[in-house]
């Protein structure tokens, strides 16, 4: 990142893209890979149906005893025994007989139908049948869903609750994905407070350790809120060099403008690994990305104005995260919505305004919510979207169509 000339976005975002590697896949407990992508293609070890099976509970036949069955001329059989699901006892059924089965169980040899229960008296040594049912019907049949060898899914699926059900269906206990990477969460300022505690009066609460992490959790990733961490670098370098080894990805808030008491930058720029520089974005232009440690694990350094490190978050790491667990897209898509309301927005910096978005019967719509200012947390808590104003657009005008990062949505 030069320090001449601020970056664009997208070149910032390219920049922490291309110096990021997806973590090394391994076989994962089903429900840990949950919105995960899947490294492997998995085709199918078995049938499903695994055999022929009573989609009802009611009774076994042979169709040709029961096919004449009407109201009027019922047909009675006799009850020669009972399958319920799980049990393993394999019957044989005979002509002229029917044995009981409940929804699930195993089809008798020999039998070609099932009768609901509903259409007969449900009785237990001998059945009164008052209407048939089709040839082979309520009979789920071996491998009518999946045969051996189908392609259940393909190398970089994404495993959601669906797709988790089916691999459990097939015997599956594991899944081979990618990690989620572990995000190390540490806010910087001597003036930050735990929630909880006391504040003075020129102390605030430490609001950025929780959204981050909260964001965090909500890209996908394990999340370790660290806390609050002093402006003496000697003190962070620690905290950092402590967290590491729980680390696939450390995000600081913080410490990284101008001021006499810049402790992420004056820990970390003696290092030669991170660079801090500017973006031409509003909010969230001082940044910093590098890596640091051992094992050269990725940092960002976000700027410490809550709205600033929340926008940052969402613009930059959010991607970095779906990039380490190989998920994509890596960056938020746009939307299309018109906007109720015009506004201003300062040439050469991509603005991210908040607003708020709602999809009704007229289609998408976007209005900005609050002020501009960085501090202003009640405004972001209001806003469901960040509405994105290109850097060379300097007035957007009410009624006009604008492109949106919709938060919260999953991608
Ligand atoms: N002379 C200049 N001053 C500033 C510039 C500049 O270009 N020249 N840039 C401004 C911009 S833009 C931003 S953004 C901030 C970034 O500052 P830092 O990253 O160094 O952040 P701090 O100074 O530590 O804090 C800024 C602000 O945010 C509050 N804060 C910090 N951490 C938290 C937290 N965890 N929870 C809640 N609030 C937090 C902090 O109290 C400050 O009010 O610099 C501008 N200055
Ligand atoms: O970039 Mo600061 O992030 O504008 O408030």
């Amino acid at each position: 990142m030069p320090e001449d000339r601020p970056s664009t976005v997208d070149e910032h975002v390219e920049r922490i893209l291309g110096a990021l590697t997806p973590l090394q896949p391994y076989d994962q407990p089903l429900l840990e890979a949950l919105g995960l992508p899947v490294c492997e293609d998995i085709s199918a070890p078995m049938d499903l149906p695994a055999f022929d099976n009573s989609a009802m509970d009611g009774y076994a036949v042979t169709f040709d005893d029961v096919v004449t069955a009407t109201e009027d001329h019922p047909v009675h059989l006799p009850v020669v025994g009972e399958m319920a699901a799980g049990q393993t006892k394999l019957f044989a059924l005979s002509p002229g007989t029917t044995v009981r089965i409940m929804t699930g169980a195993p089809i008798p040899q020999g039998a070609d139908a099932v009768v609901p229960v509903e259409w007969t008296d449900g009785g237990v040594a001998a059945v009164r049948i008052t209407r048939a049912p089709t040839h082979g019907q309520h009979i789920r049949r071996r491998g009518e869903d999946v045969q051996t060898g189908d392609v259940l899914l393909e190398d970089g699926a994404l495993l959601g609750p669906r797709q988790l059900g089916l691999l459990a269906s097939v015997g599956r206990s594991q899944v081979r994905s990618r990690p989620r990477p572990r995000v190390v969460i540490i806010s910087t300022g001597s003036e930050l407070r735990e929630p909880g505690t006391a504040l003075g009066h020129d102390s605030v609460y430490d609001a950025n350790s929780y959204m981050l992490a909260a964001a965090a959790r909500a890209a996908g990733a394990i999340a370790y809120r660290v806390g609050i961490v002093s402006d003496d670098p000697e003190e962070f370098s620690h905290a950092l060099s402590d967290q590491l080894v729980r680390a696939d990805l450390v995000v600081t808030s913080g410490g990284v403008s101008k001021g006499q008491y810049d402790v992420v930058k004056e820990a970390l720029v003696e290092l030669g690994t991170v660079e801090f520089g500017e973006v031409a974005m509003q909010p969230g232009k001082p940044q910093g990305f590098g890596v640091v440690g051992e094992d050269a694990t990725p940092i960002f350094t976000l700027p410490g104005n809550p709205v600033s490190s929340y926008v940052s978050f969402e613009v930059f790491v959010v991607p970095a995260i779906r990039r380490m667990m190989g998920r994509l897209p890596y960056r938020r898509p746009l939307v299309r919505a018109i906007t109720s309301q015009g506004f201003s927005s300062a040439p050469g910096k991509r603005q991210f305004v908040r607003g708020l978005f709602e999809i009704d019967g007229r289609g998408a719509h976007v209005a900005p919510v609050g002020g501009h200012g960085s501090h202003l947390v009640g405004d972001l808590a209001e806003a469901n979207a960040l509405i994105v104003v290109p850097e060379d657009v300097t007035r957007i005008d009410p009624g006009s169509q604008v492109q949106v990062l919709v938060l919260d949505r999953d991608f």
